[in-house]
């Protein structure tokens, strides 16, 4: 038998190695469904399965490309990287490129990220003379976003007159028409909205036959990881998809349910038996993850929910330490608590702050704990919040980039037309929109096809759009030669976008000059990644796609050593030996918008089953008796869930602070909590099965040869790059050389790494240190 198959129990070894026919596992957290469904990828490839007909859906690009490189240890990277995996919305989009001209879009068609598709509502807002006070742009997104998810059409939505007149009852007669007028408009640009992607998807399956049956032959195995959260439309495509050879296998826990409010249906789940009568179910029980107590108190906590699966969850685990319940005055003293008790635990436990996250129910209660994690001098990272692509001097700059490839983009074209400020003011701009509008091209074709006079614009305007004009063109000239990265750089010069944030000296205008100049690292980054990887092209456009599917886990390199900040939400999936979960009080979690109903309330509650269930040695849990909200203090009361807990897994702390609370003291790096509230006994938690062969770099090893130059290309072929050297990599960090293949200017190397696996370079575009 396979030798990996032996880190598998019984029970997860009968699902992995279900080949044919559907199969969906129900398990509660940390009981490998994620480790079941990667498995099982890799016991199909050594079935002989081509991996090009091997589908596996995800929740983050990140979790797929961490099972992508277990998988590639099992079975090698070069057979690995054929898999189609990725989260719904960029495989899809994937192939809406591939398909784009059934439904009439062109392939290099725009994402639209959040920001863009609110843009443009307001502006039909606006053209529509509606009051934007009733037609407020973010309800109305999210409105709309609804009906593309459960699939009402424009045409759909006015042939419902229930829908009609419930926007009637709310005051927004015309909200089918901006529905309508927006669509129009995404289509014009060339542009597809997140929900669009899932939209199009369903319709190009169901429109054209031959394509669908084009995608159910290659797609013959079918994976879903988190499979209560898919939504009806991600449902019908996987359905579709599976509809040929029913080789279809899901994985997900009922009671992780936590995106209803985004249109999930855990129907998925219980239909799945109705759909696939030969469906086998398999159940696991055991959890790998989390401490005895850890899983008993996470057990009691669910079980207050009614409608659920009923499931067994045991762990042969160590019992751990009891959940640590602290109260805090404030929210500024339970950041304190949170970061004294990380502190004294990197210092008595010798543990990483990548050990420890923080977990909140909403984005706004990071900054309390920033605060107090930067006064102690412990790095973080916050996922999800504004993430760096949104940023206004990115959007800018990206804008610009998004134009060249589709100057039919709107939102791109309005962003920079008059930025930097070239004295095309506003009512030349609606003007534009108005001809765009009244002879159906786009603003682009209006500006190069038009009689500009026509429309009332005077000559020294015409004159400024014809510069405009030229300049995206000789940009669009240099794409069919340049690299992404040269043309980003002249683009963000001539533009003159990085000269008009030069000239802000505040230290908000310096940090905008470093993000664009981090932007076009992260561009060089890429192409220099792509010129390195054997067997793949870089272009601007793969690097804009890159760029719009971009989830908020997915940010940045997540390895280095940070407190992770996030959000329960964005936490699924995840795991930590520490974890805290902040803001344990009633309207705040339960959330004040989501108690109205049971429904609503149980899915608070497998939020917070989810969040709990990330802790692997230690949970935390912290409330505060007073707390800022919308602007001012007020009182706060425990949330139920503490109450809920078996209170045998609960220590409640003394709540020192109180006593000793001193605001002068705070700043006081000690100061602020007794140490022997957090000086905790060494957590006796049995060890987990050995670590998958990754790659660890030897300890205090020092570059014996610095091969590169600080700017320069090393040229590795010809130094005594050998078999075993341990390498450092400005992206993928340190790695170790498995095997050498080719001569002279085509030698590539396999390589390791540590950040991202083994991967294959071209050494003479590869920068490679060699330091052992
Ligand atoms: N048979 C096993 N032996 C040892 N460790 C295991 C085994 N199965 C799973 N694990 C480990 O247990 C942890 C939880 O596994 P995994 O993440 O696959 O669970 P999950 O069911 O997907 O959890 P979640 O519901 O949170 O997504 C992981 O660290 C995994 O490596
Ligand atoms: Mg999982």
């Amino acid at each position: 038998m396979e030798k990996y198959l032996s880190q598998l129990n019984d029970a997860q070894l009968a699902p992995t190695t279900h080949v044919d026919g559907p199969l969906m596992v129900i398990a509660g957290a940390g009981s490998g469904k994620t480790r079941v469904l990667t498995f099982r990828i890799a016991y199909l490839m050594s079935k002989g399965i081509d991996p090009f007909n091997i589908l596996a859906l995800t929740f983050t690009n990140k979790a797929a490309k961490e099972m992508k490189a277990r998988i590639a240890q099992i079975v090698g990277e070069s057979e690995a990287k054929n898999l189609w995996m990725g989260t719904f919305h960029s495989v899809f989009a994937k192939i809406l490129r591939i398909e784009s001209d059934r439904l009439g879009y062109p392939s290099n068609f725009t994402i639209y990220d959040t920001q863009d598709s609110e843009r443009l509502i307001a502006s039909v807002i606006k053209e529509m003379n509606l009051d934007k006070d009733v037609y407020k742009t973010k309800q109305i997104r999210s409105r709309i976003s609804s009906f593309k998810n459960s699939l009402i059409t424009v045409r759909a939505y006015f042939n419902n007159p229930e829908l009609v007149e419930a926007d009637a009852m709310a005051k927004r007669p015309k909200m089918g028409e901006v529905y309508k007028n927006y669509v129009d408009r995404c289509f014009k640009a060339g542009a597809m909205d997140f929900d669009d992607l899932l939209l199009k998807t369903n319709e190009l399956l169901t429109r054209f036959p031959d394509v669908l049956a084009k995608y159910q032959d290659r797609f013959r195995y079918i994976l879903v990881d988190e499979y209560q959260d898919t939504n009806h439309s991600q449902y019908l495509i996987v359905r579709a998809l599976a509809d040929r050879f029913h080789n279809i296998c899901v994985v997900g826990d009922d009671a992780q349910s936590i995106y209803a409010f985004r249109g999930a249906n855990i129907n998925n789940i219980l239909n799945f038996q109705r759909d696939y009568s030969d469906a086998e179910l398999y159940r696991l029980e055991q959890n790998y993850r989390s401490t005895k107590t850890i899983v008993n108190a996470a057990n009691s906590i669910i079980s207050h929910n009614k409608s659920k699966i009923d499931k067994v969850v045991w762990t042969a685990n160590d019992s751990g330490n009891k959940i640590k319940v602290n109260r805090s005055l404030t929210d500024g003293d339970e950041g304190r608590f949170v970061a004294s008790t990380i502190f004294e635990m990197k210092m008595n436990e010798q543990r990483n702050n990548k050990d420890f996250a923080i977990l909140y129910r909403t984005n706004a209660q990071s900054r309390a704990l920033e605060d107090a994690l930067r006064k102690r001098d412990i790095p973080y990272r916050i996922y999800g919040g504004l993430s760096f692509y949104q940023r206004k001097e990115i959007k800018d700059l990206l804008s610009y980039l998004r134009l060249i490839i589709n100057p039919a983009d709107e939102e791109a074209l309005k962003r920079v037309i008059n930025f930097p400020a070239r004295g095309i003011g506003q009512t030349t701009i609606d003007r534009l929109i108005i001809a765009a509008n009244q002879q159906n091209k786009t603003i682009f074709e209006v500006l190069t096809g038009s009689n500009l006079t026509e429309i009332g614009l005077n000559a020294g305007t015409k004159a400024k759009l014809n510069d405009f004009v030229i300049m995206i063109q000789s940009f669009q000239v240099m794409n069919q030669t340049a690299d992404a990265f040269e043309l980003a750089e002249h683009v963000a010069k001539t533009s003159g976008v990085i000269r008009e944030f030069k000239k802000d000296a505040t230290p908000e205008g310096v940090a905008r000059v470093e993000n664009l100049e981090e932007l076009l690292n992260g561009i060089r980054d890429f192409v220099e990644g792509q010129k390195e990887i054997a067997d793949t092209t870089g272009s601007l456009a793969e690097f804009l796609e890159d760029v719009a599917l971009a989830t908020d886990l997915d940010q940045e390199d997540t390895n280095d050593d940070r407190v992770a900040l996030m959000t329960i939400h964005l936490a699924k999936g995840l795991e930590f030996p520490y974890v805290f979960i902040v803001g344990l009080e009633e309207d705040l979690f339960p959330s004040a918008m989501s108690m109205n109903t049971r429904a609503e309330l149980e899915e608070e509650r497998r939020l917070f089953y989810v969040a709990l269930t990330r802790a692997e040695v230690q949970a935390y849990l912290t409330y505060t008796l007073s707390r800022y909200r919308w602007g001012k203090l007020i009182d706060a009361e425990p949330s139920r869930f503490i109450e809920e807990i078996d209170q045998q897994y609960l220590d409640i702390i003394t709540p020192i602070q109180e006593q000793r609370f001193n605001p002068m003291l705070s700043a006081d790096i000690f100061g602020d909590v007794e140490p022997d509230v957090v000086r905790f006994k060494k957590p006796q938690v049995r060890k987990k099965e050995p670590a998958p062969p990754k790659f660890v770099a030897p300890k205090n090893l020092k570059p014996i040869s610095k091969a590169s130059s600080e700017s320069g290309t090393t040229n590795l072929f010809d130094n005594k790059l050998i078999e075993g050297n341990i390498v450092s990599h400005l992206r993928f960090g340190k790695g170790k050389v498995l095997s050498i293949e080719g001569k002279g200017t085509d030698t590539k190397a396999e390589i390791n790494f540590e950040h991202g696996g083994v991967k294959k370079l071209l050494l003479k575009f590869a920068k490679l240190d060699i330091i052992g």
